[in-house]
């Protein structure tokens, strides 16, 4: 649905995006994710046509990003959207169904039920007089005024407080569903990591890793199997001791699946019983932090973060 060949952008002698390939299948939810400057936002704007590259191409929906053609196919949210601030969400909607020939009562039909969904209300309120994330509903609703394929959302929970932030990526989780593809940017990697199905990592320009969080868990991530026990047979020797008393647990951890069940095995036989039996594996943040050797600003660990 959206194909990246060698596209490059650069500022005079700064190299912005160095040489980016990659495709993105119908129905995916692919995410981008980068620190501060990684080139994430001039990719998105060269895929969405509102930049020209310095090299290479993009294609969304078979259509070469520099045709007006392809626009019919896209909805692009951008990082910061200004809205006219003396419109209403209707008016404004309603003004944007116009720029792209899209029926009234269509129009109305569409934007009122993605309203519904986002659960706006005060449709006729001034939007200078909104709240950040009643803007941003309004944004999302914008994106899809003229029904297309694919979505391109530039940080789109950014700066919103939990509450919208869930209803912002449940809504994209519906969007896939439905038969969308959507790009999805985002400083938060539980954020991707939670929805996406595949990623590229990108860093100062290049993109450094591309695949499923499970595909970038097996090249570059840990997984290890920790079992806590109540009993230590001689010959193991435990990575944990936590002594309560008259009781005393023990950790164990295997590198894989055999050498767990083999320790279970022991255990059990040498007469202690098996409390808790886990799997942790690396997050995406730690994986991240791992290429790029940078923190992710506004990103937060799931338990079990090595
Ligand atoms: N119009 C421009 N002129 C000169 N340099 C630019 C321009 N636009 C972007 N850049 C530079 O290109 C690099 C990539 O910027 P870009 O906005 O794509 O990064 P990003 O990964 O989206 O960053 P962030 O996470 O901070 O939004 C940055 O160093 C930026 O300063």
């Amino acid at each position: 649905m959206i194909r990246v060949d060698e596209l490059q952008k650069s500022y005079g002698d700064f190299a912005a995006v160095v040489g980016s390939s990659f495709s993105v299948d119908a129905g995916e939810i692919f995410g981008i994710v980068g620190p501060n400057g990684a080139g994430k936002t001039t990719t998105l704007k060269m895929i969405s046509g509102l930049i020209e590259p310095s090299g290479g191409s993009a294609t969304v929906a078979g259509f070469d990003a520099s045709d007006p053609e392809m626009r019919q196919s896209l909805g692009f949210l951008p990082e910061e959207s200004p809205l006219y601030e003396d419109m209403t969400p209707r008016s404004y909607l309603r003004f944007f169904a116009d720029l792209y020939d899209v029926p009234r009562e269509e129009a109305i039909a569409r934007t009122e039920a993605t309203l519904d969904r986002l659960e706006l209300e005060y449709r006729d309120r001034r939007l200078g007089d909104m709240s950040k994330g009643m803007k941003r509903k309004v944004a999302i609703a914008r994106s899809l005024v003229n029904d297309p394929a694919v979505l391109i959302y530039d940080e789109p929970a950014s700066g919103l407080d939990p509450l919208t932030t869930n209803t912002v990526l449940a809504f994209t989780r519906e969007l896939k569903a439905a038969g969308k593809t959507v790009i999805f940017s985002a400083h938060n990697l539980y954020h991707v990591e939670s929805i996406c199905d595949r990623l590229i990592i990108m860093n100062e320009g290049q993109i450094i890793a591309n695949g499923s969080i499970s595909d970038l868990r097996d090249e570059y991530g840990t997984r290890e199997y920790q079992i806590w026990a109540t009993h230590c047979p001689t010959d193991l020797d435990p990575a944990e001791t936590i002594d309560s008393g008259d009781s005393s647990s023990y950790l164990y951890i295997a590198d894989t699946l055999e050498d767990a069940d083999l320790l279970r095995e022991k255990i059990t036989r040498a007469g202690g019983d098996i409390l808790d039996f886990r799997t942790e594996e690396s997050t995406l943040e730690s994986i991240f932090l791992e290429l790029t050797g940078k923190p992710m600003a506004g990103s937060r660990t799931i338990g079990g973060s090595k």
